[in-house]
């Protein structure tokens, strides 16, 4: 990975007597497309407001470049920032909300005018100068404010929920161009959002966060495939999670049944939980498999069925492509690299 450019230690905030950050550690790197990703209220935007110096650290730092800047004003950072409401000016148009921050600055007009066009280049709305923004749709208008972000070529760009307010067919559109954009300009993006599917799809490294604490920080599929504990695979797509022991290296056991699987670094007897993903299931005949159950319902989703099976001690879910009627007995196979063990302590 690239240098690290912004370095979160210890970081605390209280608001009156609520401690809203918890201790945050966290190095950004240059040109990482990170994501903090977390349910309401687990402190994302208050993160997100002290990197960009709208709030101040209640303890610990925010180093630049390896400068401590927690106490420096925003518009001393090289950092800008794009909201979930575009504010844009209404009564300007498109070139000259684009160009605002460069007029103040006194900036040749020829050289904003060039800026500006290079902008709309990237965000796909080349040609829109002159265009009325109230008359642009919502995400016509926020590619505006990330144009109008961006032409001050900052280090870092913010993002706070910024394709909240769009309706679902042009934010997954709209995620594509950002992160098509952000490899264009190449700078950071710090993204916060509470949807997983959008953190996964987007960024180089997702940072799941709750209660003020940072929970995991890993690439996308580390985050899918590895969560470190029951709040991160929950939060990340739909897991059945299973308390169980670690017998020994290489040997899981649950449901009154040993495994074997391919986690290591737990200790002998250790109490765990096993994380199994419902696409990662295989429904077989009863006699193949340890596991038994039946049929209990069955939903189709478009792609898959969703399988839900009775066993004697709990309800698997299962996501398949092959049909299986309600009330059939059948077996549940997986393999030893299914079997996903993690902490039982943490994240509740
Ligand atoms: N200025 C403030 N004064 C008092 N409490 C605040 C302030 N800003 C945030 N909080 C509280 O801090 C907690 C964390 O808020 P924050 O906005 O950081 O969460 P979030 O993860 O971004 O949530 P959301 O996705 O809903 O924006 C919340 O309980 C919130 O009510």
């Amino acid at each position: 990975m690239s240098n690290k450019l912004i370095e979160l230690k210890n970081l605390t905030k209280n608001f009156d007597d609520q401690q809203v950050l918890r201790g945050i550690n966290l190095d950004i790197h240059e040109n990482e497309f990170l994501t903090l990703l977390g349910p309401s209220g687990c402190g994302k935007t208050t993160t997100l407001r002290i990197i960009a110096g709208f709030e101040e650290p209640s303890g610990g730092e925010v180093l630049f470049n390896g400068i401590e800047i927690s106490k420096l004003p925003p518009y001393k950072r090289e950092i800008n920032t794009v909201f979930q409401k575009y504010a844009l000016f209404p009564h300007l148009n498109v070139m000259d909300n684009i160009g605002f921050g460069l007029n103040l600055k006194k900036v040749d007009k020829s050289v904003i005018e060039q800026k500006v066009k290079r902008m709309l280049k990237m965000v796909g709305l080349e040609g829109f100068e002159k265009r009325d923004v109230t008359l642009l749709s919502g995400g016509q208008q926020q590619r505006v404010a990330i144009a109008r972000a961006l032409v001050n070529e900052p280090k870092v760009l913010l993002l706070d929920e910024p394709l909240g307010a769009l309706d679902a067919k042009i934010r997954k559109q709209m995620q594509i161009e950002l992160k098509k954009i952000q490899r264009e300009v190449g700078i950071t993006f710090i993204y916060v959002t509470h949807d997983q599917e959008e953190a996964l799809s987007m960024s180089d490294t997702v940072v799941v966060m709750n209660n003020g604490e940072i929970q995991q920080i890993g690439s996308p599929t580390d985050i899918y495939n590895e969560p470190e504990n029951r709040f991160v695979a929950g939060f990340i797509g739909e897991s059945n999670i299973i308390e169980g022991t670690m017998i020994k290296d290489f040997l899981v056991e649950f449901d009154g049944f040993r495994f074997e699987c391919v986690d290591k670094g737990f200790e002998d007897n250790e109490a765990i939980e096993v994380v199994l993903r419902p696409e990662d299931l295989d429904i077989v005949e009863p006699d193949q498999a340890k596991i038994r159950g039946t049929v209990r319902n069955i939903t189709f989703k478009g792609v898959h069925y969703e399988i839900l099976i009775e066993t004697e001690l709990r309800t698997y879910m299962v996501h398949t492509t092959d049909y299986a009627a309600v009330g059939r007995e059948v077996g549940l196979k997986f393999g030893p690299e299914d079997i996903h063990v993690m902490c039982r302590m943490g994240g509740y």
